[in-house]
């Protein structure tokens, strides 16, 4: 047994572990890089970038079949090779992964352990069978698992998650897809797009992330429109025979129907990697999923030495909140027990379906009722979206009812994952929507739609 002591030991080489230890370092601390898995990052070698690679051919295969109400006709049948599409979604996505595995060959071999770590007391891992670690201070930066209910084991290997999908060599024929979130949204409807034929099921009614019940019905509609879906399906009985998994369901037309799927894709949500961390030999305190109790703003577990960033921590999973959190994370590791509150944006949310879902600011299902005011637009006769033939979408935007500050919004439609960042920076700065009204608007753009949405709401502030 070896035994490495150190000043900052960091679990896991993702996105948050990479910013947790160029932070560390850089104030001056000695500091232990520990990943048990492969490193490349989630998000580069299963997560946001092969689904947009998959997303984007996905793209081209609809846009080469909706010519037509152009005048461009494509003549001779649109042919999608499997394999191609495959090829080039491993390709780049393993082009993107050696950008960071570079960058961790640039770390000196000293600074990095592989190996699962775990806990044996509060400053004290044990990394796999065959290094002790001794630490001044910990960041956890162990990531996210997708969470799989437990029925769905009866698929056995015909039930896959999203890493699965982009090692596939071709596209197959039938895919279930369970849980209509960000990820079942995104993969579901690419696969449907690239001839897949596809069944997205889910449970309590959810789409995407949406929390405004307008939105969601307009977005629920727009998906159905394209694709089966079901947000709230009547399962009733799933069994796997042969090479197939076999799901019977009421369909939304009230009919029991039986169908044989090649793969049942869990999208089900994803759970902090916890399990396994040992932390009950720590005198940290669980809440109920077993993630130790944090500070939000410094990622202090209670007054102790130890730190959660990123996945683990689940406040916002998503790949620049990883970035962030994991530079605080190792910079407060660094400074204890002088610990600070860590840059915190405002927050952002864009899902790549088509059309795209954004969400910008306070949530709908967070503001206090009767202390904002909404304005509305629809963007099936906005003059840009019309031209283009992407006029499908509606947008509501919150303020405050008293002040006019702009509070967020939450939308479905064209170029939503620009005019998020326009509409995240507003909401960041503070602004009310009377100032956004003075700001330029182009014509014609998208964005003449969102000000018309401004519009509205700016008629209801009552000051
Ligand atoms: C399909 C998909 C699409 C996504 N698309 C987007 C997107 O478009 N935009 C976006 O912003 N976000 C997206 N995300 C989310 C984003 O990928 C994550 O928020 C981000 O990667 C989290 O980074 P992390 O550092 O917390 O975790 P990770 O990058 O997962 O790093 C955690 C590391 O810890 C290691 N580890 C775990 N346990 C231990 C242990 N005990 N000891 C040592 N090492 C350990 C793991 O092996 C892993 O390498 C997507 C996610 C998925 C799954
Ligand atoms: N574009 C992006 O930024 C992007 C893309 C993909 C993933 N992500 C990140 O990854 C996280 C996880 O994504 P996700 O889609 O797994 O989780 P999610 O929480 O977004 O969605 C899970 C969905 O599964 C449904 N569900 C739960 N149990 C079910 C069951 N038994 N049967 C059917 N449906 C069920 C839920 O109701 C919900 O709709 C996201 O929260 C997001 O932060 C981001």
């Amino acid at each position: 047994m070896n035994t490495i002591t150190i000043d900052v030991a960091i679990l896991g080489a993702g996105t948050a572990g990479l910013a947790a230890y160029r932070a560390a370092r850089a104030a001056g601390k000695t500091a232990l890089l520990i990943e048990g898995g492969p490193y490349g990052t989630t998000c580069a070698r299963v997560g946001c970038m092969p689904s947009k690679l998959l997303i984007a051919a996905a793209e081209a295969a609809h846009e080469a079949r909706h010519t037509a109400p152009f005048g461009v006709h494509v003549v001779g049948d649109i042919v999608i090779d499997g394999r191609e599409v495959m090829d080039r979604v491993r390709r780049e996505r393993d082009r993107f992964v050696s950008f960071v595995l570079d960058s961790v060959d640039g770390i000196p071999a000293e600074d990095k352990l592989r190996g699962y770590a775990r806990f044996v007391d509060n400053l004290t891992l044990l990394v796999d069978d065959h290094t002790t670690v001794k630490a001044d201070r910990v960041v956890i930066a162990t990531g996210s698992s997708p969470s799989i209910p437990e029925p769905f084991k009866v698929f056995g290997d015909r039930l896959i998650v999203n890493d699965d999908v982009f090692s596939w060599k071709t596209l197959p024929r039938r895919v279930a897809v369970f849980g209509p979130g960000v990820i079942g949204l995104e993969l579901g409807q690419a696969l449907s797009r690239l001839g897949v034929d596809v069944r997205v099921f889910g449970a309590r009614g959810g789409v995407g992330p949406l929390s405004d019940p307008a939105i969601r019905d307009y977005a629920r509609t727009t998906f159905q429109n394209e694709f089966y879906l079901d947000p709230d399906a009547k399962i009733e009985s799933m069994a796997r025979d042969g090479d197939e998994a076999v799901i019977r369901y009421v369909s939304l037309a009230g009919e029991t129907v039986t169908e044989r799927f090649d793969y049942v894709l869990a999208a089900t949500g994803r759970s902090p990697n916890v399990a396994g961390l040992g932390l009950e030999n720590t005198g940290l305190e669980l809440d109920a999923r077993g993630v130790p109790l944090f500070d939000r703003e410094t990622l202090q577990c209670g007054n102790s030495p130890v730190f959660i960033a990123g996945d683990a921590n689940n406040i916002l999973p998503l790949l620049h909140e990883a970035a962030d959190e994991g530079k605080t994370a190792g910079s407060n590791a660094a400074s204890y027990p002088d610990v600070k509150p860590g840059l915190r944006r405002a927050p952002i949310g864009v899902v790549f379906s088509d059309p795209q879902i954004a969400m910008v600011g306070a949530r709908f299902a967070d503001l206090e009722p009767g202390s904002f005011v909404a304005g509305e637009v629809s963007f099936e006769n906005q003059g840009r979206s019309r031209v283009m033939l992407k006029n499908r979408g509606l947008m509501h935007v919150y303020a405050d009812k008293a002040t006019g500050r702009f509070l967020g919004a939450e939308w479905i439609g064209p170029r939503a994952e620009n005019i998020a960042h326009t509409l995240a920076w507003a909401v960041q700065m503070g602004l009310t929507v009377e100032q956004m009204l003075e700001m330029p608007f182009y014509h014609p753009v998208v964005e003449e739609g969102v000000r018309t949405a401004l519009r509205a709401v700016e008629a209801k502030v009552t000051n």
